[in-house]
């Protein structure tokens, strides 16, 4: 999996700098993160209803848009996917050590990117007229 979020990855940064008339993700780029925050949210509730509507090949197609809209947010943020494999593996070891402890101790500290900052803006969910076909 983390393969082929690399290339998308990859693929998103190579189109950054394309026709915004003609590549969808140099028109995120130049809407900018407020706009890949929305679409990436929203493709995050359509993966929620079809999960909670049972509709599993649903939730795998908008499982990839979702994942596409998430490399985007990544790129524009100045995270890579190696920063998010890092992180996952730092918990994968702290949880390893945690199962040999008592559950009362077991505590993830938290360690924020340094390009991340702490808060970020609420933003609102733009209306969807309608669901999309594929
Ligand atoms: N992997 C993807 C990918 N996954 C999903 N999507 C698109 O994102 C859409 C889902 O987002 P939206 O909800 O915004 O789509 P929508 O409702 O149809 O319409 P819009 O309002 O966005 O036009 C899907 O229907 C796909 O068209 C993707 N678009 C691009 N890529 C890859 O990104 C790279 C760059 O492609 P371009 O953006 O076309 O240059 C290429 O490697 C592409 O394969």
């Amino acid at each position: 999996m983390s393969d082929s979020l690399e290339r998308l990855y990859l693929a998103v940064l190579a189109a950054r700098d394309l026709d915004p008339a003609t590549s969808r993700t140099a028109r995120l780029f130049q809407r900018g993160p407020s706009k890949m925050a929305k679409k990436l949210a929203e493709e995050a509730i359509e993966v929620v209803i079809d999960a909670v509507n049972g509709d599993a090949e649903a939730v795998v197609r908008e499982s990839a848009d979702l994942l596409y809209n998430l490399t985007v947010l990544w790129a524009s943020a100045g995270v890579r996917p190696e920063d998010v494999w890092r992180e996952m593996s730092r918990r994968e070891d702290m949880l390893g050590i945690a199962e040999k402890l008592p559950k009362s101790s077991m505590k993830l500290p938290k360690v924020a990117s340094p390009r991340i900052s702490a808060r970020r803006p609420i933003v609102a969910l733009e209306g969807r007229a309608a669901r999309k076909r594929h």
